[in-house]
């Protein structure tokens, strides 16, 4: 049976996607690895599997079987609750497939059901649930120590307002706090450019830095309401990919950005095999 693929990115945070309805595929964390290396493999920040709930069998209880889930991993093999630019690249897949009906649809992820809307300009909003402030904690890159606000959506944050967001190295590891996030965290350097208007770099737990990352938008919105003691608002949020606008209620938060394609074809057999 072939394998098929579409490449497809968020404001630049890319993703393989794979179509997947009955859950035939073995997608092991070597798999993953191989496909997102940007040497040996497609390369990507991410892989996507396309999947009904029903075909997987870790699914989170609740979500009805017939639904699309976005079966989410990060470059490095591991698994995460929730991907927003995943969501909305994923969402307009399944549009442009016939994969749903109309344009607003439920889709299933680990951090539970993400409703989607896709525009007609290609345009997607995700409703992206509640945004918990977790508390304080910091970060430290080169040598420099940065606090901020943990923030989940679904998935954990660290948000940090700082000035120096442009020269940041972020090409390794940043400290963080295991204790407060013993399961990684996703570190967003968050600079006000205007009361509604932030600019953001982002290192991915799993990843490393990415020139976009959705969730993360959320959390660096939340962050940058947050200094100025504000706790719902519409925040413009440009990554190094593009950029999204988020809005944050008393109840819950929505992400809305573009989502493209770039190719599709099928994996070769035989590579797919020998990544073991
Ligand atoms: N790029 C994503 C987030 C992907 C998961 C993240 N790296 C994690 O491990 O939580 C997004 O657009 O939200």
């Amino acid at each position: 049976m072939a394998i098929e693929f579409r490449k497809g990115h968020g404001t630049e945070n890319d993703f393989v996607l794979l179509p997947d309805p009955d859950g035939d595929l073995d997608l092991t964390g070597a798999r993953v690895r191989a496909l997102c290396d940007r040497g040996r493999g497609l390369g990507a920040d991410g892989v996507l599997r396309v999947i009904r709930t029903k075909a997987l069998p870790d699914a989170p209880e609740g979500i009805d079987g017939d639904v699309w889930f976005m079966d989410y991993r990060n470059a490095d093999g591991s698994l995460a609750e929730m991907c927003g630019n995943g969501v909305r690249v994923f969402a307009r897949h399944l549009s442009d497939q016939g994969l749903v009906d109309g344009p607003v649809f439920p889709v299933g992820t680990r951090a539970g059901l993400r409703p989607a809307t896709v525009h007609p300009d290609g345009q997607v909003t995700v409703d992206m649930g509640p945004v918990r402030r977790t508390g304080r904690s910091e970060t430290t890159v080169t040598g420099r120590t940065y606090p901020g606000l943990g923030i989940d959506v679904g998935n954990p944050h660290l948000a940090c307002v700082t000035d120096d967001v442009p020269t940041l190295d972020l090409t390794t590891q940043p400290d963080f706090d295991r204790a407060v996030f013993p399961n990684g965290v996703n570190l967003e350097f968050v600079q006000p450019l205007g009361a509604d208007e932030v600019r953001m770099r982002v290192h991915e737990r799993g990843v490393g830095e990415t020139r976009s990352c959705g969730t993360g938008t959320v959390a660096a919105a939340a962050a940058a309401l947050a200094a100025q003691d504000r706790t719902t608002g519409t925040v413009t949020v440009h990554v190094p990919g593009g950029t999204v606008t988020v809005e944050i209620t008393g109840t819950g938060s929505t992400l809305t950005g573009p989502a493209a394609f770039v190719a599709h074809g099928e994996l070769d057999q035989a590579w797919w095999d020998a990544q073991v």
